[in-house]
């Protein structure tokens, strides 16, 4: 054992200011004395040396005093030579200790820097404070001890003021100590400390027990080792860190053993007291270290579930977050769409807006045309008022000037005659090629010379009111017939009737063919024109329509479809004026239309057929008669006039020699007699007139003479061998018109011309 015991420090000339740490001692002088003389003689030397420090030996003159008077209670045999003072400076060694203690407990979980834990600065405060009631209960337990603790606390607390580096403001060396120390007033960063691997946490209370199992520990001890332990700095770090390893402390056993002799029981029950002080308190701080660790247990519980709440809220809020998200990138696409839908909208309104600047200005343009409109309007109603007095006077005068055209035209009427004769002389059909024709000369419109083509050259000159060659047209025909439809307006009865030989062309003049109508159809359009026109003078007519036929004497209704045989009967309709007649039972229709009219017609004229094809020569051997009556009402004169046309389709004249029907012929020709007898009364002014001789002249009576208008077509065929039957239909026109020329052709007779 002597022999490891190093080399005397003094031997060695240590180079700093003596100080000896721990227990270490100056040797007494007595001690001195009692060395051999060469050791003597160096301490002496060592003494005078002028390295030693001027106030080497008045510095630790108290503790020599106390370890002078304890070595000497304990000194039978005082042998100090083996005092091995060549330790390493208590200072560099017991900073190298704290140093690496204070790396190791910073290396490790259990402390942490102050930046790192959340407890509050009062914890660090307190634990502070138990920090330092620690270190000073060591302290004073090592100066009690040995007075070298003393400086070997002032080494360690100059360690505790210098923080090691990487560890800022010297907080993690006390968070440390108040980890390990105060648990209990330990805030979550304590918390966090002390649930650090237990596997370092048993380190703190192993290093009471001696016990050391951490590495850091072992490098720790290695330290120590190599530090050969000076007793100071062991009890040192074996009080003021109880983390410090087991080894470290272990190193303190050996040296206080070295240190107390076996027989200074004293000594070692001081010793054993103090371990056992040391010990309780370690117990007790564990017991509040395992309290704290339950409680802190119990926080971490708490803190765990308030996790698992936690997480679960942020879970749940992870899920609204990506629900909001997913809302959030709907409302963007939305306000997307809605940014681009009032884009377009914006630009709509603006083109709306260019709109509606283009149309304000019209706008403003048409108000202002409004304006003159309305101006202009107020202009026209005035004169609209004028023209209405003036149309108003015209209307008047239009009335007036129309009675007064009526009674010209009436009176032009009279002057050409009320029976007028037209002469018309049909074309020779293609199928009547081979037929010989009589020599016709047209000498002007009213006058013809006929030649016979026998052989005799016989020629006869007839005169009419006109003469139509077989090229005139319906048309022609009908400009020289419709002044009697004006009068027949104008309240006038007219009668035209077609006088001939069977097959000369009467029912072509009065109802014409599909192609080229007749007088009849032309009639009617002409009447339905003039009502027309007659409305603009105030007149609104009434238009009746009967269809009847004569045949032996019979009369007949064309429009009866019913097949039952009515006896119609010619009746006077007023007494006091014989000229009023009218057919009982007879079918008279009003007609508002040209078309209703033309259907009756062709009714009438299918009826007629039919019984034509009874009867093949039927048609040609009975008189139909197409009775056609105007009532016209002048509401604001209250004025009315009536009149009638009368448009007969005699029957042919027929010879009795060519005749196969006698009866028939002779009711025809009995009747075309009388009508001839009628006409030339009524032409030669007779007092008699003999309507009733005849149903045709009875009923046409109301037609013939008075007022009446009277045109008869003579029409002839233009063959040779209807000759015969020609002459006779023209000195029978020609005696009618000869009777109502007879003035003038008075005058002619005067001037020496002859009528045939
Ligand atoms: N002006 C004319 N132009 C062409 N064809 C005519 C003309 N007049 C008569 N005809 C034709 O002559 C033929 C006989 O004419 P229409 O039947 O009119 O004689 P009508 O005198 O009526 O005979 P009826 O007394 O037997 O009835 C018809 O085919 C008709 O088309």
């Amino acid at each position: 054992m002597d022999s490891k015991i190093p080399k005397p420090a003094f031997l060695k000339k240590p180079a700093g200011p003596l100080s000896l740490p721990g227990n270490a001692r100056l040797p007494l002088t007595r001690d001195l004395l009692n060395l051999p003389l060469a050791n003597a003689s160096m301490f002496a030397k060592r003494m005078a040396s002028p390295d030693k420090p001027s106030n080497g030996g008045v510095l630790n003159r108290a503790k020599l005093r106390r370890s002078r008077s304890a070595t000497d209670l304990n000194r039978p045999d005082f042998h100090r030579p083996k005092y091995t003072s060549n330790l390493a400076p208590i200072s560099s060694r017991s900073a190298a200790i704290n140093t690496t203690t204070v790396s190791m407990m910073a290396g490790s979980d259990l402390i942490k820097p102050l930046s790192e834990t959340n407890g509050p600065r009062t914890h660090l405060r307190r634990s502070r404070s138990a920090c330092d009631i620690a270190m000073k209960s060591n302290v004073s337990s090592a100066s009690s001890t040995n007075s070298s603790t003393v400086s070997g606390m002032s080494a360690f607390a100059g360690y505790k003021r210098q923080p090691p580096p990487g560890v800022r403001n010297g907080v993690p060396a006390k968070v440390s100590k108040t980890v390990t120390l105060q648990p209990k007033n330990a805030g979550i960063g304590a918390s966090t400390t002390v649930a650090k691997p237990p596997s370092q946490k048993p380190a703190i209370s192993q290093t009471a027990s001696k016990k050391a199992t951490m590495p850091p520990v072992k490098s720790t001890l290695g330290v120590v080792k190599s530090g050969s332990g000076g007793v100071a700095c062991v009890k040192s770090t074996s009080v003021n860190a109880p983390k410090a390893n087991g080894v470290g402390t272990k190193t303190v056993g050996k040296t206080m053993n070295k240190r107390i002799p076996p027989y200074d029981y004293k000594a070692r029950f001081a010793n054993l007291t103090e371990k056992h002080k040391a010990l309780v308190e370690k117990h007790e701080k564990l017991q509040e270290e395992h309290a704290s660790r339950e409680a802190l247990q119990e926080l971490y519980d708490d803190c765990t579930r308030e996790l698992g709440n936690l997480k679960n809220q942020h879970a749940q809020l992870q899920q609204e977050l990506a629900q909001i998200r997913l809302e959030n990138d709907e409302l963007k696409q939305s306000n997307l769409t809605l940014t681009t839908a009032l884009q377009h909208t914006e630009t709509e309104l603006s083109k709306y807006r260019e709109k509606f600047t283009v149309v304000d200005r019209e706008n403003v343009e048409l108000r202002k045309q409004l304006q003159e409109l309305a101006e202009r309007t107020a202009f026209l109603e005035e004169e609209n008022m004028t023209l209405q007095d003036a149309n108003q006077r015209n209307t008047e005068l239009l009335f007036h000037a129309n009675i007064e055209r009526k009674d010209l035209h009436n009176m032009v009427m009279d002057l050409r005659g009320n029976i007028r004769v037209f002469c018309r002389v049909r074309p020779p059909l293609p199928s009547e090629a081979n037929r010989i024709e009589c020599g016709w000369k047209y000498l002007d419109e009213q006058s013809i010379e006929l030649i016979a083509m026998d052989g005799t050259n016989k020629r006869m000159d007839f005169s009419f009111d006109h003469v139509f060659h077989p090229r005139t047209t319906q048309q022609d025909i009908f400009d020289n017939v419709s002044p009697l439809i004006q009068s027949a307006l104008d309240g006038y009865n007219v009668c035209i009737f077609a006088y001939g030989q069977t097959g000369s062309g009467k029912t072509y003049t009065m109802d014409g063919v599909a192609d080229s109508l007749g007088v009849i159809p032309r009639t009617v359009d002409l009447i339905f024109s003039a009502v027309n026109d007659y409305k603009r003078f105030g007149w609104e007519y009434e238009i009746r329509v009967t269809f009847l036929e004569i045949y032996n004497e019979v009369l007949y209704d064309l429009l009866d479809t019913s097949g039952t045989t009515k006896e119609l009967e010619i009746r006077m309709a007023n007494a006091k004026n014989k000229t009023e007649v009218y057919v009982s039972n007879i079918i008279e229709e009003t007609v508002e239309s040209t078309g209703r009219l033309h259907q009756l017609m062709n009714i009438a004229k299918m009826n007629r057929a039919t019984a034509a094809t009874a009867g093949n020569e039927r048609s040609s051997r009975s008189h139909a008669v197409t009775k056609i009556t105007l009532i016209g009402t002048h509401q604001d004169k209250g004025e009315t006039c009536i009149g009638s046309v009368n448009l007969v389709d005699l029957a042919g004249s027929e010879s009795p020699k060519t005749s196969v029907r006698m009866d028939e012929t002779k009711n025809i020709n009995r009747s075309l007699s009388e009508l001839s007898n009628v006409i030339l009364a009524l032409v030669q002014r007779n007092e008699h007139i003999p309507y009733r001789n005849s149903k045709l002249t009875h009923l046409l009576m109301p037609s013939l003479g008075g007022n009446s208008k009277t045109l008869m077509f003579v029409n002839v065929a233009p063959f040779q061998d209807c000759f015969m039957e020609t002459v006779k239909s023209l000195r029978f026109a020609s005696q009618v018109n000869s009777c109502k020329m007879q003035k003038v052709k008075k005058n002619k007779v005067l001037n020496g011309s002859s009528v045939m």
